[in-house]
């Protein structure tokens, strides 16, 4: 079980990462900073808040991509993904930027659309399975 230094901290009594069998099993990763503010929401002088799904999904992936750096592991072995889209109208930005991170080589996925994730400035939040590489002796 390894709740990772320097990251978000979870916002419940779970893991960043859990490691079983070889596997890294990250848990739903948003775009929160570990001072709790969230990469790509912003709150103007009026209170007008813009959302960014391309920043908010390119955070996650590199916030998976330091919890999977704790265990040994990166998004290169990544095997599984699912995403949580608040909306399927942010399909588009999404996959232009998951599109930057992985090709047809990289995990299985799969996206859905929710009702709702733990804050009301998440457009995204992402889970994964990875597989860690052995170390060399
Ligand atoms: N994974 C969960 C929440 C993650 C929130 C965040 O990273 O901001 C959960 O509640 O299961």
């Amino acid at each position: 079980m390894t709740v990772v230094p320097g990251k978000a901290t979870p916002r419940g009594r779970f893991p960043h990462v859990r490691v079983s069998g070889g596997f890294a099993f990250v848990s739903g990763t948003s775009s929160r900073r570990p001072d709790n503010s969230i990469a790509g929401a912003s709150v103007d002088e009026l209170g007008t808040v813009s959302l960014d799904i391309r920043a908010q999904t390119r955070a996650v992936l590199e916030n998976i991509r330091d919890i999977l750096g704790a265990v040994g592991a990166g998004l290169e072995d990544l095997v599984s993904v699912t995403t949580y889209l608040v909306s399927m109208n942010d399909f588009g930005g999404y996959n232009e930027v998951y599109g930057e991170f992985f090709d047809e080589s990289g995990p299985a996925r799969t996206t859905v659309a929710v009702h709702q994730l733990p804050h009301p400035q998440l457009l995204i939040e992402i889970s994964g399975i990875a597989a860690i590489p052995r170390q060399e002796e």
